[in-house]
């Protein structure tokens, strides 16, 4: 379970990044985060994963308050956590499978055991083909699907996208995000940032936010609502 409480981020001499951010986030619930450029969707994932402090308030992830957690906490953090954040920085010197291998690596997982759970991991995101390929000899929307199997290959618990549809056409983009459902469907938690409108239809769960703050609808709806 993710818990913001009153969590507010002030970048220094910028207006307020994140103000008073009360959010809770349950095991296993699929959840888009929504709002225009500059509202703060990129910090509030970060601070999740600890790449972000908050200025006042607390983040907790599974009960552990990620404001107090020491260095020697980060592992475990991380382990939960499946990072898909732009860019995506695959290692363009190394194949697909030697990158989706590479977090199983450094934390000392058997090679013959890495490459078998690298390979279910492609194969999750329909590109086992591609095991031997370069990651730029692959599309745009394939080098994200990499991503993403590099980003579960630790079956994390909680996954953390950030516009991971950015720049791709409607077909990737729909390839990928029904990858990412597809963890959902699993139990795993995931929380998608996006500014692709198209896919939060039929979301079970948006979250939209503006300049830092959480607000019930898009500014677009309330006013059309306010004038209808
Ligand atoms: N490292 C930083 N230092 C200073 N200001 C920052 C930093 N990161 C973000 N900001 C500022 O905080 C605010 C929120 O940025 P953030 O990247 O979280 O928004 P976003 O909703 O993810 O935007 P986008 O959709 O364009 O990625 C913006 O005003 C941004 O300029």
């Amino acid at each position: 379970m993710i818990e913001f409480h009153r969590v507010s981020k002030h970048y220094a001499r910028n207006a307020a990044a994140l103000s008073d951010i009360d959010l809770r986030i349950d095991k296993g619930e699929l959840v888009f985060l929504s709002g225009p450029s500059g509202a703060g969707k990129s910090t509030l994932l970060r601070m999740i994963a600890a790449m972000e402090r908050p200025t006042s308030g607390t983040v907790t992830v599974n009960g552990q308050d990620i404001g107090k957690l020491k260095p020697s906490g980060l592992p475990w953090l991380r382990r939960n956590l499946g990072l898909i954040f732009q860019p995506h920085s695959l290692l363009t010197d190394r194949s697909v499978l030697a990158n989706v291998m590479l977090p199983l690596m450094v934390t000392g997982t058997p090679r013959a055991d890495a490459e078998k759970r690298a390979r279910a991991a492609l194969d999750k995101v329909g590109l086992l083909g591609h095991a031997a390929s370069e990651p730029l000899a692959l599309s745009g929307g394939e080098q994200q699907r990499v991503a993403i199997a590099r980003a579960i290959v630790n079956r994390p618990q909680i996954i953390l996208a950030d516009e991971p549809t950015a720049n791709l056409d409607r077909a990737s983009a729909n390839r990928v995000m029904s990858a990412l459902k597809a963890f959902h469907g699993v139990g795993v938690t995931c929380l998608i940032a996006t500014h692709d409108e198209s896919m939060l239809r039929d979301a079970p769960r948006v979250i939209y936010l503006e300049r830092g703050r959480l607000v019930d609808f898009p500014a677009e709806e309330m006013n059309a609502e306010v004038t209808a």
